[in-house]
């Protein structure tokens, strides 16, 4: 038989074959929704070529509906997939909060009736609970409290993408099934004062010469406590008209502080009308241009209250607060109820000099410590003295330090994650160390999307008397 594979050249030059096509991708099937995902797609499944079943993976709909759906492409082990046409829907879909919901790819649970959405997103966290190793499902129901949502409008951190082609200027997230942006001038989720900058910003854009504007990639906002602090991502430097535009721009909307970045370059000020600072436990600190703040005050609140509720019974003189920002966490150990002493560890070196800068001026109890934690965890000798340690590391989580926490670690861990796979692993490792989980708190700050914050309280058991 003939072989159909054509020969091509790779970009090495190299010849190779050409991936085969797969017979799958862009078949339609009729499949039922079983069950919603931990991506948020709807769960279904097929038969392959081969009579195996396969997973589907459906966006927008909900468990119980049947639909007909064309296989886009291959996901892990399945299929994402797109609705063609809707045979039944046993239970009514909620109306979009947004009016972006149809296009952009942001937020993509607002189909979900309210109950059924904040089920779901608990229930994530007790399917991560699981994962740690509880496998008994009324333990794991209830070490998992109520869940902690964030409301439309208040996320404080934006990170658009932007493209300015022949056919316009795009400010936004990226559409669904597509690389393309998608404005959002009416963004259900993010604070007003993002909303209405990113609006000012695709005006001043189309304003501008498109190779002018086309150098802006990224446009990163975070709103601190007065007022928005903006990220310019470029691939090449801003020259004398978008320069003077843009302090214009900054001048006219009050923004603390505009900045731009060219390739790996350090961030560059453009106009820095005040230092934007944010406040915890009632000290303010200078916000790192771009730097990290929990994505909405809500959300920041709810892990600080779960975490004080659980130091009122723990008593802790000595605090090591891990992977600890410009302080979310750090100066709420430090300072309110009893006053402990807080080791703060972070890699990042800007975050770093705020927080070390707040603290000087605080005279806080608190010693700031510039380390990576992946490369070079605490060790037996450091965590000696701790009567607590809290870590929030990024969504890769903790491993390395946790390896370490689980044989050296002190009596009572608290834990933060945004990722509940990674905090699945890390959780499983602290229990296997000989760690009691106590109690998980949920924390949604990504309202209708699948990301979800989890707080945790760990205790080391005791050995039994003898
Ligand atoms: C999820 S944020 C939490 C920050 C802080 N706890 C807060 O709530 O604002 C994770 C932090 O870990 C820091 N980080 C990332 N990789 C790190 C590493 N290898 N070593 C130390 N810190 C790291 C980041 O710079 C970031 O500040």
């Amino acid at each position: 038989m003939k072989n159909r594979s054509r020969n091509f050249r790779s970009r090495s030059g190299r010849r190779g074959t050409a991936p085969r096509r797969d017979p799958m991708v862009g078949k339609e099937v009729d499949v039922r929704i079983a069950d919603i995902g931990a991506r948020g797609d709807g769960l279904a499944e097929t038969a392959a070529i081969d009579g195996k079943s396969v997973l589907v993976y459906v966006d927008g709909v909900l468990p119980g509906d049947d639909v007909r759906v064309k296989l886009r492409q291959k996901r892990g082990d399945g299929y994402g997939a797109e609705v063609m046409a809707v045979h039944a829907r046993p239970k009514a879909h909620a109306d979009a909060k947004c009016p972006h919901y149809e296009k952009c790819g942001g937020c993509s649970l607002q189909h979900l009736p309210d109950d059924d959405y904040r089920i779901w997103k608990r229930q994530r966290a007790v399917q991560a609970v699981r994962r740690a190793g509880i496998s008994d499902d009324a333990e794991a129901e209830m070490l998992v409290g109520t869940l902690e949502t964030s409301p439309p409008s208040s996320r404080r951190r934006a990170d658009f993408s932007v493209i300015c082609t022949q056919d316009g200027v795009f400010v936004g997230y990226a559409e669904r099934f597509s690389h393309h942006i998608v404005n959002v001038p009416g963004c259900a989720v993010l604070v007003p004062e993002i909303v209405e900058f990113r609006n000012h910003c695709q005006s001043f854009l189309e304003s501008l010469p498109r190779d002018s504007a086309g150098i802006v990639k990224s446009i990163v906002i975070n709103a601190a406590d007065n007022g928005l602090d903006v990220v310019i991502s470029a691939s090449a430097e801003p020259d004398l008209d978008m320069r003077q535009g843009l302090a214009e721009l900054a001048d006219f909307v009050d923004l603390a502080r505009i900045a731009w970045k060219t390739g790996d370059n350090p961030t560059e000020p453009l106009a820095q009308r005040r230092v934007p600072e944010v406040h915890f436990a009632g000290v303010a600190v200078p916000v790192p241009a771009g730097g990290f703040l929990q994505a909405t005050r809500q959300g920041e609140k709810a892990l600080t209250a779960a975490m004080a509720d659980a130091l009122a019974h723990i008593p802790a003189r000595q605090v090591i607060d891990l992977f600890c920002g410009i302080g979310s966490f750090t100066f709420s150990l430090a300072l309110q109820g009893d006053r402990r002493r807080v080791l703060a560890v972070e890699g990042d070196d800007t975050a770093v000099r705020a927080l070390q800068y707040a603290v000087g001026r605080a005279a806080a109890p608190i010693e700031v410590s510039r380390r990576d934690l992946f490369r070079q965890p605490l060790d037996a000798d450091d965590l000696k003295n701790a009567d607590v340690v809290v870590f929030d590391p990024p969504r890769a989580g903790a491993l390395a330090q946790c390896e370490i926490l689980a044989d050296f670690g002190p009596e009572w861990i608290l834990a933060v994650s945004c990722n509940p796979a990674t905090f699945a692993r890390d959780i499983r490792l602290l229990r296997n160390g000989g760690y009691e989980l106590q109690k998980v708190v949920p924390v949604d700050q990504f309202l209708w999307s699948a990301h979800l914050e989890l707080f945790a309280v760990l205790r080391r058991a005791l050995p039994a008397a003898a």
